[in-house]
């Protein structure tokens, strides 16, 4: 656990998806708070860690099975504000002698309207204006109200949407307030945090030099191998870690044969012009190329290319004495979809090679500083240590490269047709003024081969679909509404610049249902 000085906040994770969110709408508040699995919540963790508020996150499980998860019953002594959200408010009307029931044809699933019925000061901004909308996800509901709370506000089909107990600063929501679609779901966290006495403390600043002090704890006298993309995650990571370690850290920029056009020469060029840290340039084509000839599967093409980077860096590690640490710029989104985190219900999605594709067994332990942030907040704290805002702005690129944009099986030819239309897709965007409002723009060339006419000739050549998306955590998407104009400019230029390909799509699926990658 941490030992700031800072306000704390402990969440109490019950295993819901969204339980990151609330952290993040936290932070946004300038709060400082831990998620702790509730297996690991004692009272004398509590104790120790001393937060001044507790919040209880949703979870799948149901508080009528026996067995399902608890928080420890003297926390409701232990005389801090407490907000229960969704399982956290069930659990919390069910240890303080309130009745839910499950299956009554009360489940809620998405948009619902909350009426408040009563003056309550977490609500304060919030219902000034009546109705207010609210993300509801249950399928439990709370049928009798603890000794002690009363209801303020009520929805179609949860009469207690929201209950408190107000002389002992106990609050209890069905709702999700921390997500998206709860629009004003963070006036909420504003009150409760304001009403717990919080200051405000907690900001990107704060965050730098926590995480200094803690790498500096991490590593010790030790050396720290960081796999560097050039990608604004691994690149703060980078930036970070050497502010903290100095030359104990040594940088692997990977050139894995799936990089962009003249990506290897720009990253190292930028890196060694502008930066004083060690770094090395492995030009491992041959090897990631050749393990992944003949492999069309997305899951087997991440796993070969998680192991290979691993297999690089440990071989460059061996080479440096004392070297027992990895570092990589993984953030929660790339943690969030590769692994059902604590127990809670989120299914793996893909493999995001540098967490779900990591082997079992490595030799080096992981130092990943940016494993809790959003990517948005990555590119504050980037900001935060000086990094030049060129760079903060970059799109990302994934770990595996062309491989996920390339759908079944991947050849030279396909990889090299592939970097020069991607390459004029992003000098239109660019000539368009376009980059800075995309998240993530990127050409997939797909495995089929099309009919066209050229010059009075036939061809038979492949095919490819141009994504862009519009993204604030990579979480969600949207396509980019381009213009008919830019989209017809630029299928020419492609069509007519690169040999190869003579077909060209809009792809124009949001996520979900889509993925942003192709694979
Ligand atoms: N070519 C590479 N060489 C070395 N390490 C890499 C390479 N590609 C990815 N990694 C490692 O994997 C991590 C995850 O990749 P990811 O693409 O999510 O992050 P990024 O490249 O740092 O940033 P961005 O998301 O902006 O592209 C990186 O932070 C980095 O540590
Ligand atoms: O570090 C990474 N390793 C990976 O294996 C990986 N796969 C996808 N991405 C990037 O993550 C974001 C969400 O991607 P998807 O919607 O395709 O899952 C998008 O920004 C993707 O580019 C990856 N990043
Ligand atoms: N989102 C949640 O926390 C759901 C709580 C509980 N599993 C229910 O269905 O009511
Ligand atoms: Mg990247």
């Amino acid at each position: 656990m941490s030992q700031t000085s800072h306000d704390r906040l402990l969440i109490i994770d019950f295993g819901s998806q969204v339980t990151q969110l609330i952290a993040r709408r936290l932070r946004e508040l300038n709060v400082y708070c831990e998620i702790h699995p509730y297996q690991n919540v004692t009272m004398d963790f509590v104790r120790d860690m001393a937060p001044k508020a507790v919040i209880f996150s949703g979870g799948p499980d149901s508080v009528t099975r026996e067995g399902s998860p608890r928080a420890p019953q003297e926390i409701f002594e232990y005389g801090v504000p407490i907000l229960g959200i969704c399982y956290g408010q069930q659990v919390m009307m069910h240890q303080l002698g309130g009745k839910v029931v499950s299956g009554h044809g009360t489940a809620e699933f998405g948009r619902a309207f909350v009426t408040p019925t009563g003056d309550l000061d977490i609500l304060n901004g919030w219902f000034a204006d009546g109705n207010e909308q609210v993300w509801m996800s249950h399928g439990d509901h709370v049928s009798q109200i603890a000794p002690g709370f009363e209801v303020f506000g009520t929805s179609p089909n949860a009469p207690f949407a929201i209950t408190a107990d107000t002389d002992r600063h106990f609050y209890a929501v069905q709702f999700h307030p921390e997500v998206h679609h709860t629009p004003k779901g963070a006036k909420l966290y504003e009150n409760f945090v304001k009403l717990a006495g919080f200051s405000g403390d907690w900001t990107m600043g704060a965050y730098r030099d926590e995480m200094i002090r803690k790498i500096r704890e991490q590593v010790g006298d030790k050396k720290v191998i960081c796999g560097l993309s050039g990608g604004v995650d691994s690149s703060v990571a980078a930036i970070l870690i050497h502010e903290a370690i100095g030359d104990q850290l040594t940088c692997v920029f990977v050139d894995h044969g799936l990089l962009r056009k003249n990506e290897a020469q720009e990253v190292v060029g930028m890196f060694r012009d502008n930066y004083n840290i060690q770094l090395i340039h492995a030009d491992e084509s041959e090897l990631f190329l050749g393990e992944l000839d003949g492999q069309s599967d997305p899951e087997t093409k991440r796993k070969i290319i998680g192991k290979l980077f691993i297999d690089v860096f440990q071989k460059h590690a061996d080479t440096i004495e004392g070297a027992e640490f990895l570092a990589q710029g993984t953030l929660y989104p790339d943690v969030i979809e590769s692994v059902s985190f604590s127990g809670g219900p989120s299914v793996t999605i893909k493999s995001h090679h540098n967490v779900g594709g990591l082997p079992e067994k490595m030799g080096l332990k992981l130092v990943e500083p940016l494993r809790e942030l959003f990517k948005d907040e990555v590119r504050a704290l980037g900001r935060e240590l000086g990094l030049p805002d060129s760079f903060i702005g970059r799109h990302p690129f994934p770990g595996p490269g062309l491989a996920i944009r390339c759908p079944g099986e991947i050849t030279r030819e396909k990889l090299d047709i592939l970097r020069e239309a991607d390459a004029i897709y992003t000098d239109q965007i660019r000539k368009h003024g376009l980059y800075d409002e995309i998240w993530q723009a990127f050409v997939a060339i797909l495995p089929v081969r099309t009919v066209g006419v050229m010059g009075d000739g036939r061809t038979y050549d492949y095919a490819c679909a141009l994504r862009a998306v519009t993204s604030v955590d990579g979480m969600t998407a949207d396509y980019y509404p381009f213009s008919h104009e830019f989209l017809g400019e630029t299928a020419t230029r492609i069509i007519n610049e690169v040999k190869g390909i003579n077909r060209c799509t809009y792809d124009i699926t949001s996520k979900p249902p889509g993925t942003i990658e192709w694979e």
